[in-house]
């Protein structure tokens, strides 16, 4: 933001600047909205009528206009503006403004991609301006967010409208390295744009930090930034924080519970929905398709639409950074024909933001955790959102295909949901998110388990990330709270782990060579691809507004015939076998739960061994003897918690928490490189069913060893099996 140059100009600036505050302060007096009602209501001003001083004390009505000019905003705001080419404001814009102007607390709540940056920015810029902010003054607004892109967005939005105001702004966030020099000039910021974790940092660590003169508090993504995850964080923050400010709330899925209003102190706020009473909760120009895929063949399927739909810009949204890791590493390794990119919360925070900006510019591929859900405006441009993982709930839901068919621009979307989650279509409906049931036409499938297979050959350190990705995505299930939706019971746990790649029988052919040959292949194979992945389920039982439209949503094909497949990608690459010590088979599973012996493991197939009657009923007594000892071991658990709950509390200042070591995984599996080393060994979730805000630890995955991943896996596998 600029500051005048010579002192004489900066004298006369500041003349003509008090003037126009002493008016804008009156305007805003003489025309205030009436509490509780919507400016939008209200008509538009007729066209060409006087804007401003009307003379003799009187001025324009501000509440319900349509654009920016019409609104009492300062001469650099509106030049800001227009040089951004913001003229006309959108629904939560004209609804939020008024009220917000004259310095009421506000409860924003509209769609994704419907302008709601711009809904607080122009307050918080306002409210400094009229009380003539200076870099004396220190701390005039907080802005937090829950993710550190996002932060980095509005950073963005406020540095262009803001552009002609003195303000400083800083943007902090976890990861970056220079928290000195953050702390040395963290005071002289007037306005703050930050992730709950390192706001903290600096109330606790930054000497002589004071926000006691703040003005404007902001939550963006507020029933995030609110939920169990950022619950004590948020808590410590607002416990530091002057009682007397403006405090604005803003999300597309907005919070309306009392308790959590209570924490935040407001006064009478103004709840301004706009689009509660709209058909849809999702933006009108976004198409969405649910597809039933079994949960083996959730990669197939994201092959295939990756493969059919090279020239679009994709978002695909995976429940964990370790199935985001393998599956970047394994299809980019396949070579599809468009640049991949992943992103997630236990990346380098620098990376993080150049794949950010990257795919801001370039049609491409972005595999990504929730990291990537909220908020970001990724230059409007992203034609498809694939949800590989059913979202942890519908408003997870919302906000990750939310990143397309924002503002004035259409988009699509496509969530695979697995037999046992279907269950989430009722919950998308109630929730009047409008989705098309659409059919995979199976014979289009283009499957990669079997590339994979062949891939793991090669680069036999995949075999580790499928692993990992395989016991990351048991547990993101286990932890989901909807167990409606989520019953790792349901799961097809053996074929899964199947078709994230099992090594070809080395008696059916030469694995290292037959495969590095097809895996060749394949890679440098060109290919002829049909887009017609997608066909419509048999809709003649459903409604109209269902089964409207499907034709378009189908994509148009895309053929390129120049040679014809060197290897017919449909044809299996052999039976998927593995070899016990003793050369007998083993389940593809057996693998994984590690080496124990054949007495030991519930995981040998009886039917292969000799004596399959014994070993059953072996097993079976086995798995009663286990179902004891889990229900004794969950007893003393719970006991252990409790009194590691207790300790805690005691010492919870000590305990920093970064944001993202949060929020970023549900699976608890992303983690932040840079903030203290001391708290990266456990990771504390808040279990918001609970009453008091009871916490639940969850250690990292990070910090559970390899051993400990498999000693879960069977141990997940033995409930599934008992
Ligand atoms: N009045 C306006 N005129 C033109 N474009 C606008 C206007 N307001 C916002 N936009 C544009 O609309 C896009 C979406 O805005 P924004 O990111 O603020 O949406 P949002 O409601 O915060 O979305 P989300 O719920 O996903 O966070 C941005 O590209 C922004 O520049």
């Amino acid at each position: 933001m600029r500051r005048p140059k010579s002192k004489q100009f900066r004298k006369q600036l500041r003349l003509s600047e008090e003037d126009e505050i002493k008016q804008l302060n009156s305007w805003i007096q003489f025309q205030k909205p009436d509490s509780g009602s919507n400016p939008m209501s209200l008509p538009p001003l007729p066209k060409n009528s006087p804007v401003g001083h009307l003379g003799d004390n009187t001025f324009s009505r501000y509440a319900g206009v349509v654009r920016f000019e019409q609104l009492p905003l300062s001469k650099k705001t509106k030049d800001a503006l227009r040089g951004c080419k913001f003229v006309s404001m959108t629904d939560i814009q004209r609804a939020s403004l008024p009220h917000a102007l004259c310095g009421r607390d506000v409860l924003g709540a509209a769609k994704t991609g419907s302008g709601k940056t711009l809904a607080f920015i122009i307050p918080v810029l306002e409210k400094l301006y009229r009380e003539r902010w200076g870099p004396e003054d220190g701390v005039g607004s907080i802005i937090i967010s829950p993710t550190r892109e996002l932060a980095g967005q509005i950073f963005e939005v406020l540095n262009s409208v803001g552009k002609y105001h003195g303000f400083s702004a800083g943007l902090l966030i976890g990861g970056r390295k220079d928290v000195d020099t953050e702390k040395e000039r963290v005071n002289e910021l007037n306005i703050l744009i930050c992730t709950p974790g390192r706001l903290l940092h600096h109330m606790d660590e930054t000497p002589n930090f004071d926000c006691s003169q703040l003005q404007v508090l902001v939550l963006d993504e507020a029933d995030r930034i609110l939920d169990s995850g950022f619950k004590r964080a948020l808590n410590a923050i607002i416990s530091q924080l002057p009682k007397r400010r403006q405090t604005m709330l803003f999300s597309a899925t907005q919070t309306k519970s009392v308790q959590d209003l209570a924490r935040l102190s407001l006064k009478d706020p103004e709840y301004l929905s706009v689009h509660e009473e709209s058909v849809a909760a999702t933006p009108s120009l976004l198409k969405q398709i649910v597809m039933i895929v079994p949960l083996d063949q959730k990669l197939d399927m994201l092959w295939t639409f990756i493969k059919t739909h090279l020239q679009f810009k994709t978002i695909v949204f995976l429940s964990s950074c370790k199935q985001v890791n393998y599956v970047y590493e394994a299809f980019r390794k396949l070579h599809p024909g468009i640049p991949l990119k992943c992103l997630h919360g236990r990346m380098k925070q620098e990376k993080r933001m150049a794949i950010y900006s990257e795919f801001c510019e370039n049609r491409s591929v972005l595999f990504s955790t929730d990291v990537a859900a909220r908020g970001l405006d990724f230059n409007k441009a992203v034609d498809w959102v694939v949800q590989v993982d059913c979202p942890e709930n519908v408003a997870s839901y919302i906000h990750r295909v939310g990143r397309t068919a924002r503002y004035k621009s259409d988009g699509k979307s496509v969530l695979f949901l697995s037999p046992s989650e279907t269950q989430m279509l009722e919950k998308l409906e109630a929730a009047k998110v409008p989705v098309h049931l659409v059919k995979p036409k199976k014979e289009k499938l283009q499957p990669v388990s079997s590339l994979l297979a062949s891939l793991l050959v090669k680069y036999p350190e995949l075999q580790q990330r499928a692993q990992r990705a395989f016991v990351t995505y048991l547990r993101s299930i286990h932890l989901q709270k909807d167990k409606e939706i989520f019953d790792i019971l349901k799961l097809p746990i053996d074929e899964y782990s199947a078709s994230l790649a099992e090594p070809v029988d080395p008696n059916q052919e030469n694995v290292t060579e037959g495969s590095r040959e097809k895996l060749d292949t394949i890679v440098f194979r060109d290919e002829e691809i049909e887009n017609d992945l997608l066909q419509p389920v048999d809709t003649s039982n459903e409604d109209d507004t269902k089964s409207a439209d499907i034709g378009e949503l189908i994509p148009a094909t895309r053929l390129l015939k120049k040679k014809k497949l060197k290897i017919n990608v449909h044809r299996p690459l052999g039976s998927r076998v593995v070899f016990d010590d003793e050369g007998n088979t083993l389940p593809p599973l057996a693998r994984i739960a590690g080496t124990q012996s054949d007495k030991d493991s519930l995981l040998i197939d009886p039917v292969s061994h000799p004596h399959a009657e014994q070993k059953a009923e072996y097993y079976k007594r086995m798995r009663e003897d286990l179902k004891k000892a889990d229900k004794e071991d969950k007893l003393v658990e719970r006991q252990r918690l409790r009194e590691k709950r207790i300790k805690q509390k005691t010492k919870w200042k000590a305990d920093n928490l970064e944001e993202e070591d949060i929020q970023d995984d549900i699976s608890g599996s992303e983690e932040d490189e840079t903030v203290n080393k001391r708290h990266k060994k456990s990771k504390i979730y808040f279990d918001s069913d609970s009453d008091e805000g009871e916490r639940k630890e969850v250690k990292q995955n990070q910090g559970i060893t390899l051993e400990e991943q498999e000693a879960l896996a069977l141990k997940l596998l033995q409930s599934m099996q008992a």
